[in-house]
């Protein structure tokens, strides 16, 4: 018998989550068994924490339900020979230490993934953020070589590899990060242009600067005043990818516009709100192209690990306040 421990919901977000919104417990987990669904015993390497949790938890979990969250795991022990003993899967099974599976719900890293690399980036920039920024990049932006692309949280899981790749792609790439140290890390991975949002005196005059001829893509990490501002230096046909709204995530009451139908309009702007799923069926295509390029050094990443599974509701609350740069783990 294994003892999991586990992070819960005790109380839903009211505002910027609170150590104090979860509760750790503990959970006896039965024996395997021959035959059902009690058929691989998994222990948690690394757990992610995103920023869609935050929205996700109100929408989709009740108070007292384990966090919701994705892990790479290691097989401890095993009834289906699918899943050997030793065998990395990445898991959707919540904050906990260990967990029970058929294997179904369980995803095989790559064949191709290189003992050297680490196992934590298929939560990264080989996983589901990657994905995100391949597939918002390619199918919401549709960028083309030599146009400028504006990405926001650049420094980020998402937006440095955003900004990566739109460079493999022959365009010009201008992020905002939030500390002076995300703004080298920017310009060292190869942005073009690269300012912090926080201390500049005027977003209007930066954007304006970075690019004087406007902005064909906006890849948006951030919604809110960011891209009410941003709107405004889109070039004609500009095609905005909505990929998150984190400067919304924690308003106990929703902000006001300024709206952006008379920019859309004028610029006659194409502007799609998306999910990364919506690529299920591609996954492997993206994974693919993604480990290729992290191979190859042509897709840097880095990592914000927090040690201990104890501290993940920290580390959680950390990559909301910005404390991330690159994605941010939890090494159990
Ligand atoms: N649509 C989809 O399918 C998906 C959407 N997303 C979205 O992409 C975005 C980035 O996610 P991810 O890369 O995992 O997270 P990041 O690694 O970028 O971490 C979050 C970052 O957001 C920035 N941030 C936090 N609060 C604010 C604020 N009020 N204003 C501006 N920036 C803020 C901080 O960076 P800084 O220091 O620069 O402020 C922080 O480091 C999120 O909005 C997320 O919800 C992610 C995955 C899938
Ligand atoms: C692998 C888990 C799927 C999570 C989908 C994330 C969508 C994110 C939306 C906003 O952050």
């Amino acid at each position: 018998m294994v003892t999991a421990k586990a992070w819960v919901l005790k109380k839903h977000f009211e505002g910027f989550p609170k150590t104090s919104d979860f509760d750790l417990k503990t959970i006896e987990l039965p024996n395997l068994k021959d035959g059902g669904k009690r058929k691989l015993l998994l222990e948690s390497v690394f757990l992610s924490v995103d920023p869609y949790m935050r929205p996700y938890s109100r929408r989709d979990m009740k108070e007292g339900d384990i966090m919701i969250g994705t892990q790479v795991a290691r097989t401890v022990e095993s009834k289906n020979p699918a899943f050997t003993v030793g065998t990395f899967v990445v898991a959707r099974s919540g904050w906990r230490t260990h967990f029970i599976s058929d294997g179904k719900d369980l995803q095989l890293l790559p064949s191709s993934w290189p003992e050297s690399l680490p196992k934590s980036l298929a939560l990264g920039a080989v996983g589901m953020p990657g994905l995100t920024a391949y597939f918002g990049l390619l199918e919401v932006c549709k960028m083309k070589p030599g146009e400028t692309v504006l990405v926001n949280a650049a420094a980020g899981a998402v937006g440095s590899v955003v900004g990566q790749l739109a460079k493999i792609g022959g365009c010009k790439v201008v992020g905002c990060a939030g500390s002076d140290a995300k703004v080298a890390y920017l310009k060292k991975i190869g942005f073009d242009e690269a300012f912090n949002y926080k201390t500049v005196t005027s977003l209007d005059e930066a954007l304006r600067k970075a690019s004087p001829d406007g902005y064909d893509c906006f890849f948006d990490n951030v919604g809110g005043k960011f891209a009410s501002i941003a709107i405004n230096h889109m070039k004609k046909y500009g095609r905005i990818a909505v990929c998150g709204a984190i400067s919304q995530y924690n308003d106990s009451v929703p902000q006001q516009g300024p709206y952006m139908q008379v920019p859309m309009i004028f610029k006659e702007l194409q502007m799609e709100g998306f999910i990364v799923t919506r690529w299920n069926n591609r996954r492997e295509e993206g994974l693919k192209a993604l480990l290729k390029w992290v191979v190859e050094g042509k897709v840097k990443c880095h990592e914000q690990v927090t040690e201990g599974f104890e501290n993940m509701p920290m580390a959680f609350i950390g990559m909301l306040k910005g404390e991330n740069l690159g994605k941010a783990i939890v090494k159990v």
